[in-house]
This record gives C-alpha cells, structure tokens and sequence, in this order.
C-alpha cells in the first residue's frame, strides 16, 4: 500500500505529451492552446474614440473656444476625416479611427449642439481625453496568450481578433472507459431486483468532457478469458484505459491478475485512502496506461478528480492549482487513512472558503455526490480535525 503523496508522485511520474494538432478556430474552446497567440496588429490598432461626441484641437479649447462648428460627421468603419480649422469640430462615435489633426473628444452629455455648432457645457475637458491610444494594450508581435492555457471564451475573443482562423492546440489522449461486473445492465433497460445500471462509465465520460476529451465506452463481464481479450484490444487501441471496478478481493475481481498477464506493469496497488483503497495504476510496455479505480461509485469519482485530471492537466502543460478551504465544524475520522470528506463549500463574508461536511452512507452512496461540491483531504497521521482548520480541497464542481 502506498500514501496519497507517493501515489500521487508515481501517476505523475507518467505524464505524457500527445503532441499538437492544428483544428478551426470555431471548434477550439475548452481545448488546450498549443501556440502563443501573437497580435497581427497593434492593440487597438488605431487610435481609438471610446465616447460618442465630438473630436476638437485641445490647443482651441487653451485659447478659449468654447464653440466649435460641426464640420463632419464620422462613424465607426469610416476612414479618418480631416479637420481643417481649430475653430471647427468633427462629430465622431465610439469605436471610430480619431480624425486626422484632432487630439481630444469630447461627450455629447458635456455639450449643447444648435444649428450645427457644439457648445460646451463644462470647463472639465483635458488634453487626449477619451481616446484609446493605438498599440496602448499590445504592439504588433506581442503575445496576447500564452501557449499552456484552456482556451476560454475571454482567450476565444483574442483569437478572433488577431485573426487566428486555425489554431494549434494540444492533441487529445484517446481515452476508454470500462466498466465491470455482471451486476451491472444498460441505462435503458428496467435491472431485476439484483442487479444495479451502469452509471460510472456515464460519470466518468461526462466529466471527461470538460477537457473536450471524448471517451469511448466499454463494459467487461466477470469473465477472465472476456477481460483478457478485451484489454489486449484496448490496450493497443488507447492512450489511457479508465477502468470502474473488479479490482478488490472478491472472488470475481479478476482485472489485476489479468492485467499483470498481459504484461501491464503494477506501478501500485491500494492506497492509504478512504474511499478508493483498492486503487490499482499500472503501464503497458507499449505505454498505455491503466488507472483502474475501485468501483464504488465515490471512489472512482474520488480518484478520478484525486489522480486523474492533476495527470491529464500536467500532461497538457496546465498549471496545477492547489485550493485550500477552511472546515466549518469539528470531524473525527479514527482509520489511519487519508480521507475524502464530501463538503459544501461556500465563500464566507470574510471571504474566505468555508467547507461544510454533508453526510453521507459510504463510497456506494452516488446520490451524495449530488449534494456536494468538492473533497476536503484529511491528513492519515490524524484523528480529529477542528472548526476553522485549512487543509486541500478538491473542488468538482462550478463554484460561480
Ligand atoms: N474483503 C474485502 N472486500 C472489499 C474491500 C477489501 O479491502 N476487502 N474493499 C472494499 C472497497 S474499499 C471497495 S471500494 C470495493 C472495490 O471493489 P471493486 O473495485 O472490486 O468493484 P466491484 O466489486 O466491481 O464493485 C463495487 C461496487 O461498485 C458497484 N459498481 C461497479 N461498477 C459500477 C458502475 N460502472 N456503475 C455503478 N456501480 C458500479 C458494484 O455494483 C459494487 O456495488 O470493494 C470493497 N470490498
Ligand atoms: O474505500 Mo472503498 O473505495 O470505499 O468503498
Ligand atoms: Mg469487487
């Protein structure tokens, strides 16, 4: 049996790098940047109006002009105009080029405009004022992201501004997840009193997503000689094989032993961890990984959030973040074990994050997840843990 930390290590030991691909622009969010994404143009990339109003010479306005005739009218899209006279005003709208010779703008709200001449109403008018300097944000061949980042709505947004029409992201592991057990029957199907429906293939292939990952699903019955061909297939044909259950005592748990036949190396069997103990992770000669997770439903989600996606997020080059929260009330856990408390989290008007337990009846009560947000880690060396104590937590759910 290892500790959390030398599992955690040993997985992590075993990141990979599946490489790059180029894909359209359309189709990239959620997905990895691959590339720093450089402005093809100065940002903004022109001096740019940020009120609707008028356009002046500042030096007028020193000399004491408070009315400018209204020369032009210039909207967003149309060249710069020119203004001639300092005695004259161009009227300009937002997001349009500041007109040539002009260098101050001045709002609609600050002005009275009768039979084509702006009066000002204010004296509050300062030199350059409500213009968006050209290459103020970025200068042409600056980095406007960063490769190793999760392409978001907010990254999608420069990407589309620099004109990135195909973008090169990280290349996607090819992912199975199998389930186990004859117990087990399709979701459309009505199970007879003694048998259960799948749900962890689902769970697992639906969180998956979140990193555009898309999993094939697969189901092994309690059958060695079926196990076996199964995971020689899905052992050539993956990058990562997901597998829920059939790895504990039981006299149908045969997936470690066939594993270990089919040249898998054990890289550790069982972790000083509640749930998910039994927890099984080995490598192929050929380099597929198998992460074989007990099949209780907590446990495999445990160690999914726990072990797996710290694993996929390395391997993409992503940060991993670390978040701690704060325990609301006092807990006691006597097994020397590190354990996985279910907790609600919320920020506090102190802002800080505040875990609360929510109970639950063990790793085979799926309905409990529902209710949760995240795990609170609590250290295997103790016993008692009290209110208001910080330690790691594993967040699988939206917080905002
Ligand atoms: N003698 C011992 N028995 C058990 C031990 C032990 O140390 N000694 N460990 C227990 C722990 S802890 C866990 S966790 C489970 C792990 O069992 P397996 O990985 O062998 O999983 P199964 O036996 O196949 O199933 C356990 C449980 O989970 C349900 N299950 C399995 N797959 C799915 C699925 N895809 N969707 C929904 N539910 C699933 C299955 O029906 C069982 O109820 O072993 C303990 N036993
Ligand atoms: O510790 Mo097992 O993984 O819960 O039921
Ligand atoms: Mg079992």
């Amino acid at each position: 049996m290892v500790k959390v930390a030398e599992a955690e290590a040993i997985i992590q030991g075993q990141c990979r790098d599946f490489g790059a691909e180029i894909i359209p622009f359309d189709q990239a969010l959620g997905r990895v940047l691959a590339e720093d994404l450089q402005a093809d143009r100065d940002f903004p990339p022109f001096n740019r109006v940020t009120m609707d109003g008028i356009a002046i010479q500042f030096q007028a306005f020193e000399k004491g002009n408070r009315s400018f005739k209204i020369k032009a009218t210039q909207a967003a899209g149309e060249p710069a105009k020119e203004l001639q006279e300092e005695a004259d005003c161009i009227e300009i709208m937002t997001g349009a080029v500041l007109p040539q010779t002009t260098d101050t703008v001045i709002r609609y709200e600050d002005l009275e405009i009768q039979n084509g001449v702006a009066t000002l109403l204010t004296e509050n008018i300062k030199a350059g004022q409500n213009i968006h300097r050209q290459g103020k944000d970025k200068r042409q061949g600056g980095i406007v992201a960063s490769a190793n980042q999760v392409i978001t709505p907010a990254l999608m947004n420069v990407a589309a501004s620099v004109g990135a029409t195909e973008i090169k992201v990280k290349k996607l592991p090819r992912v199975v997840v199998l389930s186990t057990g004859d117990e087990l029957v399709e979701v459309h199907e009505k199970p007879q009193p003694y048998q259960i429906r799948k749900s962890n293939s689902y769970t697992i292939q639906a969180a998956l997503q979140q990193f555009k990952v898309l999993a094939e699903l697969r189901h092994l019955p309690d059958n060695p000689e079926q196990i076996r061909t199964e995971l020689l297939d899905c052992l050539k044909a993956y990058d990562v094989i997901l597998l829920s259950g059939g790895i504990s005592k039981g006299k149908f748990d045969y997936v470690p032993e066939v594993l270990s036949e089919l040249q898998v190396e054990t890289l550790f069997q069982h972790v000083q961890q509640r749930p998910g103990k039994p927890f099984w992770f080995g490598k192929h000669p050929h380099g597929a990984l198998v992460f074989a997770f007990p099949g209780n439903p907590v446990s495999t989600f445990m160690c999914l959030y726990r072990y797996f996606f710290p694993w996929l997020k390395i391997s993409f080059g992503l940060d991993t973040k670390k978040f701690f929260a704060c325990l609301s009330t006092d807990f006691t856990f006597k097994p020397e074990l590190q354990y996985f408390l279910q907790v609600k989290l919320q920020v506090s008007e102190q802002g800080k994050l505040v875990a609360e337990p929510v109970e639950g009846n063990g790793s085979g009560d799926l309905t409990n997840l529902v209710d949760a947000d995240a795990f609170l880690e609590l250290p295997a060396e103790r016993t008692h843990f009290q209110a208001g104590e910080v330690f790691r937590v594993w967040p699988f759910k939206q917080l905002f």
